[in-house]
């Protein structure tokens, strides 16, 4: 039995609608870019503030979202009090009042730049409960799902397992939608610059509606009030405007078209008309993809503009109804926000973008012989199906990595020639497949899962539109910045280098006048002014001048390379001559202290120093252990332990390499390290250890109070001599 019903959105009268002074006629809209200051005021969020209104995350909101009711742009905050646990992205479990932990959504790893796919599973509705239908869903977790399709004990069969990004229980309310399905990430990077699509996928009944718009009637009944059952869309809306505000140095510029597919002719839900006269999909070249030749798009200010779009849209499209709904969706829809934006970037230039997003709310699939439908909603559920089926069967062949570079059929029906940048282009998606819990359900449920799964296989490439001319012309000032400032640095280097003050430095003339000359300035304002054969001009300039400056660069890059190896020859010679000196200061033959040296040789008896200091073969103990007063008043002065009067300690005879020395007094005598037993007695090799021992303070132990100074120097004197 099929009855067709009211579009429950017709019954809303207080809705502004849109207002036609606001429309602008589209010829070619889809991804064209936005030209820089085109003389019309963009939308910037500037700072209007209302006194005491609620919406104080929203300054650009006109006054009747106030009549909203508690609308989260004024409160955002209180969406994380309540308990949601984790980041926005992805949190896996929220708390009940009695801070229950209570598990409603599930995640797994992004997969990242593949669709993004959730789930979400509706409750049972009230027919399922009055049937005594069952939950044939069970969620183990992790953005899992387990569909029971064994019918019970001993069929054989088991469970199938699902996996996603994530899995919304039946549990979910509708801001979890937004704050968990990465939703919020799709806006953000629809304001950035890139195209996004959120698309809604499943069986009719299922709740494609009310996730994106929320349950049948919201809007007609309460046209201006905000409700905890509005859909994504609105919500996004809120946020797009929170983001929108935030970016207080950026102009944005929004405009929305909203359109159905509706037995495969496309209408301009914004613009039906009375006769509803279908609209042509054209391809552009320019742009490279398909677009709805004529759509409206119209120009949204304000929040409540874009609200007014939705309302005037979900007005104007095909609702009917059939066994398995009352108010099912008998055409696809998209909604798309246009955002352009132009950003002050570097060196005076604006950087514009044009990123948009798209709200798609396919038709559900329907088994006719469940929804009884005859009649025009046959012929209608005929065309959804046949649609989906192809759409069913892109996804299909762009998850096969073998097909994904073959024919793909997106020419086959009027959705997929709309959603192919989405699905297989630059795009950003997001995918929500719908399903029913319901065992009633089950094939058409694993039907959407399989499709899902197939769907978070496909890999987009997300790029940001922007105007090449203008991001050409952005990378080449900006390079020419930097070439500029590194030759400045070498150029001072060099001065550096070279010890010329920067005044007087001859090259420096000759440098500067190898600097290259920028092209004349030209006013940002005028930048979109210029015409195709003026920017070329400018870019040429701009070319030119990055070219003169790498040479610059390299010249200076080789001088200082010169300059440093110079640099490095005069360094290494300096170290040279430095350890030279060292050495030479180190020997004995020539005393740091020259006083000292001469000192010495005079008042020494003349035999005794050469046996001490040239003589090991030569020496006589007995000469040696004489030890002139001059020498020894001269020992003292240069703390030689009372002079230096070294013996062989008993241990060293033991251990030879073990450096004991017993001074007389307990000065420090020079470290015993210098004495090598295993010596062969060679002259200078004394002498230069002996040297050691007479100039370092280090570690020594008392000598025996007992011992005489003669014995010590002699014993020193022989332990020179044998060595
Ligand atoms: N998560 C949910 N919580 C409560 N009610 C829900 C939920 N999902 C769907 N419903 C209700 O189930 C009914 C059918 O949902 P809806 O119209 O959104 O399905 P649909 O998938 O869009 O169907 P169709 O493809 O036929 O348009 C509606 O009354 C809706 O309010």
């Amino acid at each position: 039995m099929v009855t067709r019903t009211n579009n429950p959105y017709k019954t809303s009268s207080t809705s502004k609608g849109v207002s036609p002074s606001r429309i602008l006629n589209n010829k070619e809209n889809s991804s064209s870019t936005t030209q820089i200051h085109n003389g019309r005021k963009p939308l910037r969020a500037s700072p209007k503030k209302r006194s005491g209104s609620p919406n104080q995350g929203f300054t650009n909101v006109k006054q009747p979202i106030k009549s909203r009711g508690s609308s989260p742009a004024g409160s955002s905050d209180s969406y994380d009090i309540l308990g949601y646990k984790g980041s926005e992205y992805g949190s896996v479990e929220r708390l009940d009042d009695e801070n229950n932990i209570r598990r409603i959504i599930t995640k797994s790893d992004d997969d990242g730049d593949n669709i993004n796919v959730v789930v979400r599973v509706r409750p049972l509705n009230d027919k399922e409960k009055r049937g005594s239908d069952k939950c044939v869903i069970q969620f183990p977790g992790n953005g899992q799902l387990l569909v029971d399709n064994t019918g019970g004990s001993g069929s054989g069969q088991k469970p199938k397992l699902f996996s996603y990004n994530v899995v919304f229980e039946p549990a979910a309310i509708q801001e979890d939608i937004l704050q968990f399905s990465g939703m919020k990430r799709l806006i953000e990077m629809s304001v950035e610059g890139y195209r996004c699509t959120c698309f809604c996928y499943g069986q009719t009944g299922s709740g494609k509606t009310h996730t994106l718009t929320g349950p049948p009637g919201l809007f007609g009944l309460r046209p201006s009030s905000y409700s905890d059952e509005h859909g994504l869309i609105f919500r996004s809306f809120l946020y797009l405007f929170q983001l929108i505000k935030q970016k207080s140095d950026v102009h944005f510029i929004l405009k929305a078209s909203y359109l159905e597919i509706y037995n495969e002719k496309v209408i301009d839900l914004l613009n039906p008309g009375s006769a509803r006269k279908p609209l042509a999909v054209r391809w552009s070249k320019k742009a490279r993809g398909f677009f709805v030749e004529n759509l409206f798009t119209v120009d949204c200010e304000e929040l409540d503009d874009l609200i007014a779009v939705l309302e005037e849209g979900l007005r104007n499209r095909a609702v009917g109804r059939h066994n398995m709904n009352d108010y099912s969706s008998r055409s696809h829809t998209i909604l798309t926000v246009y955002i352009s934006s132009e950003q002050p970037a570097e060196n005076g230039v604006f950087l514009s973008r044009s990123g948009k997003i798209n709200f798609v709310d396919l038709a559900g699939s329907e088994m006719t012989k469940k929804t009884q439908s005859e009649g025009k909603t046959l012929e209608e559920a005929n065309n959804i199906n046949k649609s989906l089926m192809v759409l069913g069967y892109c996804i299909s062949s762009l998850s096969d990595q073998k097909r994904k570079n073959s024919h793909i059929p997106y020419r086959d029906s009027k959705l997929t020639k709309l959603l192919a940048d989405s699905l297989a282009g630059n795009g950003v998606t997001l995918m929500i497949a719908c399903i029913s819990p319901a065992k009633f359900n089950i094939n058409e449920t694993i039907n959407t899962l399989r499709y899902a799964a197939r769907a978070k296989k496909i890999r987009t490439k997300p790029v940001v539109l922007m105007d090449p001319r203008e991001a050409l012309i952005l990378s080449l000032k900006r390079e020419v910045t930097v070439l500029q400032n590194e030759n400045e640095h070498l150029r001072s280097a060099l001065r550096v280098y070279s010890g010329v003050p920067r005044s007087s430095h001859g090259d420096s003339s000759d440098t500067d006048k190898r600097k290259p000359v920028s092209p004349q300035h030209v006013d940002v304002e005028k930048l979109g002014e210029l015409d195709g054969p003026q920017l070329i001009e400018l870019i040429k300039l701009y070319m030119g001048e990055n070219e003169s400056l790498r040479n610059e660069n390299v010249d200076l890059f080789t001088s200082r390379e010169m300059l440093q190896r110079d640099h490095e020859v005069v360094c290494r010679e300096n170290e040279r001559l430095l350890k030279k000196v060292e050495e030479v200061n180190k020997s004995p033959l020539i005393p740091a202290r020259s006083a000292f040296s001469a000192e010495v040789l005079n008042l020494a008896d003349s035999d005794s120093t050469s046996n001490i200091w040239n003589s090991s073969s030569d020496s006589n103990n007995e000469q040696a252990s004489r030890i002139p007063a001059s020498i020894e008043k001269e020992l003292e002065k240069r703390q030689i332990g009372n002079g230096p009067f070294l013996r062989r300690h008993k241990s060293w005879d033991d251990k030879p390499k073990t450096k004991i020395v017993k001074m007389k007094s307990n000065k420090s005598i020079g470290n015993s390290q210098s004495h090598n037993t295993s010596g062969t007695g060679n002259s200078t090799s004394t002498k230069r250890r002996f040297s050691m021992a007479n100039n370092k303070n280090v570690k020594s132990k008392s000598l025996d109070s007992s011992t005489k100074k003669s014995d010590v120097f002699g014993s020193m004197i022989s332990l020179v001599d044998e060595d």
